[in-house]
Formats: C-alpha cells, sequence, structure tokens
C-alpha cells in the first residue's frame, strides 16, 4: 500500500476519538454545548460570549451524539471570523464527528472558500509546528514527544515479519494481513513511471532510482517502457529481497539492487556520487518524519537541475480535506530544500477499487471512494540553484537555508479544487 497514512495530518486525525473522550469526560452540560453549536451556525456573538465567558472550554466542545463541534457549526456556515476566533480559542482544527466530517470538510461541502483557506493554514502550521517539536524532542531525549511507535501506520517490527501474496497473486500482504502493495495501483505506478522518465528522450540517459520494490509494479514498468541506462532499487524486507533474485531482477539490463534500507543505502550512493534523473519513493510502515528524512537526502543525489523526483501519495487517503492538508505540509517541506511540487491530477477507476473482492481478505482498506489521485511532480527551484550557485562562488550574502515559504503558489489538492470549482 506504499507509504500508509505517512502525513502528519493523518496522524491527527486519530486525536479526535481522544476529543471524543475528553468531551465526555467533562462536566459541561451537553444541552449548554448544544447551545453554543447553535449559536455558532447562527453566529449569535452575544449567544456565544456568554457561554465563553463562563468558560473558555465550551470552544473545544462536541456533541457526544453527533460528533458536531462549534468549530464544524461555524465552518458549515461560513462564519469566516467566528471560525478564527475558535481556533484562536483552542478548538481542534482536527477534530472529526460521528460521520468522520472535521470543520474543513464542511466548510468545502458548502463552498466557503475563505474558510476552508483559513482551515487549510491553520492545520498545515499546526502540523509543521507539530512536526517540529517531535523533532526537537527526538533530538533533545532520543525519544518523539509523540511516541510514533503508537502510530497506527507505522510498524516497528515490519522487517522481521514474514510476508506472503494473497489466494490470486493482486496483493502482497503482511503478518498482520494488512497489504504491503496492491495489483489496482499499476495504473498509478504507470502515471508514476511516466512522469518520471516519460520526458528523457535517449541519448540523455534514463537512470532512476525505485526506493520500494514491493510487487515490482513500477519496476516492470520502467524496464518495459523506458529502458532505463541505469535502474538502481533499494529494498529493505528480506522476502522481498529473495522474490526479486528468485525473478531474476539481478540479472536484468542496468539493474543494481540494493538490499537494505534507504537509511543505510543512500549515504553510500551519495558517497559515491550516483545521481539520478528520476527517483521514486513508496516504502511502507515508515513515518511522515522518515519521509521528511528522505527528502532531505535525496537532494544530494536528484541530478540539478532536470532531476525528477515523486512519491506514492496515500496520505490521510480517508478524508479530503485532511489530504489536502498533507498535501500542503509536504509541500511546504520541499519548497525548504529548494523544490517547487505540483500535484497532478489522475482519474482512478473507483469502481474497480470498491469492488469486495479487491480488499477480502485484507484487514485494513486504505482508499476510499475518492475518484482523483493527486499524483506529486517535484522538480528543481531553478531561482533557489542560482542562488546555490551563487553562494558557492561567495558572491552572496543571502541565507540560502531560509527560503520564504509565504511567497509560493500553492498546488495542494483542496487549493486546485477550489481553482476547479
Ligand atoms: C508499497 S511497496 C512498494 C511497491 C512498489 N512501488 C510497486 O510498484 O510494487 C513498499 C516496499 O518498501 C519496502 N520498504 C519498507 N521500508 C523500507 C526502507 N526503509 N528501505 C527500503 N525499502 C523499504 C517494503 O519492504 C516494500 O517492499
Amino acid at each position: 500500500m506504499a507509504t500508509p497514512l505517512t502525513a502528519t495530518a493523518a496522524d491527527s486525525v486519530a486525536a479526535p476519538a481522544a476529543r471524543h473522550s475528553e468531551a465526555a469526560s467533562s462536566t459541561l452540560p451537553m444541552d449548554a454545548v448544544r447551545q453554543v453549536i447553535d449559536a455558532c451556525a447562527q453566529n449569535d456573538l452575544a449567544c456565544i460570549e456568554k457561554f465563553l465567558q463562563q468558560d473558555a472550554i465550551f470552544a473545544c466542545q462536541q456533541d457526544l451524539e453527533t460528533g458536531l463541534s462549534p468549530l464544524m457549526a461555524a465552518s458549515q456556515a461560513g462564519h469566516l471570523n467566528l471560525v478564527q476566533q475558535l481556533l484562536e480559542l483552542g478548538a481542534p482544527w482536527n477534530a472529526i464527528d460521528r460521520q468522520g466530517k472535521c470543520a474543513g470538510n464542511y466548510a468545502t461541502d458548502n463552498q466557503h472558500w475563505d474558510v476552508v483557506n483559513l482551515l487549510v493554514d491553520w492545520g498545515t502550521r499546526a502540523e509543521l509546528i507539530l512536526g517540529e517539536l517531535q523533532r526537537s524532542q527526538q533530538r533533545i531525549n532520543g525519544t518523539a514527544a509523540v511516541d510514533l511507535t503508537q502510530d497506527s501506520s507505522t510498524k516497528p517490527d515490519y522487517l522481521q515479519q514474514s510476508l506472503h501474496y494473497n489466494a490470486d497473486g493482486t496483493a502482497l500482504l503482511d503478518a498482520d494481513e494488512d497489504a504491503v502493495m496492491m495489483e489496482w495501483e499499476r495504473p498509478i505506478m504507470r502515471a508514476h513511471a511516466q512522469v518520471l522518465l516519460g520526458d528523457i528522450v535517449p541519448p540523455r540517459p534514463r537512470r532512476v532510482l525505485n526506493v520500494g520494490f514491493g510487487m515490482g509494479i513500477i519496476d516492470t514498468i520502467l524496464q518495459s517502457d523506458f529502458q532505463p541506462t541505469q535502474h538502481y532499487i533499494i529494498e529493505a524486507h528480506p522476502d522481498v529481497y529473495q522474490k526479486m533474485i528468485q525473478d531474476g531482477w539481478d540479472k536484468k539490463q542496468g539493474v543494481t539492487i540494493c538490499h537494505g534500507k534507504w537509511q543505510d543505502v543512500l549515504p553510500q550512493l551519495a558517497a559515491s556520487k550516483v545521481e539520478f534523473d528520476g527517483i521514486f519513493f513508496d516504502t511502507y510502515a515508515e513515518h511522515a518524519m522518515d519521509m521528511e528524512d528522505f527528502h532531505r537526502q535525496m537532494t544530494d543525489i536528484l541530478v540539478k537541475p532536470g532531476g525528477i523526483y515523486s512519491f506514492f501519495n496515500g496520505l490521510a487517503p480517508d478524508n479530503l480535506f485532511f489530504h489536502g492538508v498533507a498535501c500542503n505540509v509536504i509541500k511546504l517541506q520541499l519548497d525548504k530544500l529548494g523544490f517547487d511540487t505540483e500535484f497532478l491530477t489522475c482519474q482512478i477507476q473507483v469502481q474497480n477499487i470498491n469492488n469486495d473482492k479487491v480488499w477480502q481478505g485484507i484487514r485494513r482498506k486504505y482508499w476510499h471512494n475518492r475518484d482523483v489521485y493527486y499524483l506529486p511532480r517535484v522538480t528543481w527551484n531553478q531561482e533557489f540553484l542560482g542562488r546555490k550557485t551563487k553562494v558557492m562562488q561567495g558572491s552572496s550574502d543571502q541565507d540560502d537555508e531560509t527560503m520564504d515559504m509565504e511567497g509560493s503558489e500553492d498546488h495542494s489538492p483542496l487549493k486546485r479544487q477550489r481553482r476547479i470549482e
């Protein structure tokens, strides 16, 4: 299943359940909470003020039955200033109701784009701060502020688990019957292969790196459709590696298999000065912070200026709003490293994926009714490279590490969608 729920926004999606129980243990009377929610829907500021003066925690409550919150009600009705005030009072931007909808979903459904913008920006900032907090905590005492091993998407013992295929060979499963990779992703992998190498016309070399072999779908497509000059594959799992050898991948023209974790292999590649025109990242059971680390290290081996990077975009897959925030977060992180990121829209045949047979025997469904896949295409920002060259020549006093994130154009799925509608 590629990077499952890797985005930090996805981590936060888990939090609202806890918020529900916080609300449950609250001593605030539920009819008062409902009055605040109604007042937020009506933008009845006097009534809201009355309750908030009693206890500011009213801003953060949810109706225990429906899960509706004051922020959701205000977002649904499009009351921009009220949404801002509630957020400033601590209303959780990522709480979800009993239908799994967050304030951003309510604003999007009702086309209140100014509210959507505000919530996207707020959520993005919150996720970036949370990520920084986790990083600094990890630097200080070796563990993250939030225990990353508790994240449902990570599996610290994944590399020790035995893998197996399902009966019809359409999915590679781990020991918990979670899908590592599935056949229905083939069209997505084809689109990624096209984005990576499709614009390179020989004799220009096609040097490609794929991180995570899985079922070898993208590697098979790269071989058959693009005949890469050099084709490196990094794969950590011993069972997958064994299958690669069994299937003769080590004997294929131009293929180099690096058996190990990318965390160990990448520094070796950088040290040996290997460079790639295309890099694809699609691992499994790793955390968002791993992906961020990968992005940082990948800058050493992606050809400048023409290299293209892409990754499987399985970020926060079960909620379009969280998905949009997660894409925004990644885009800003990549901006800072000197990249431009665009998300290309690819149509997905959901009727094929929603077929019950596809998910038979698989513990956790990881694609939900969304018929658009936002394929990331990441390229070097030419201005950034120019600045970097000047710095190296000693002719600029600009600090190339601190990029201005504000001015960059936004291509996140939510904002794209907004433009289309
Ligand atoms: C989703 S699959 C990749 C599917 C692949 N894109 C395809 O087309 O079939 C993820 C793969 O990444 C591998 N993997 C997980 N963590 C890794 C790591 N740290 N380094 C290298 N490979 C890793 C897994 O063993 C698995 O084979």
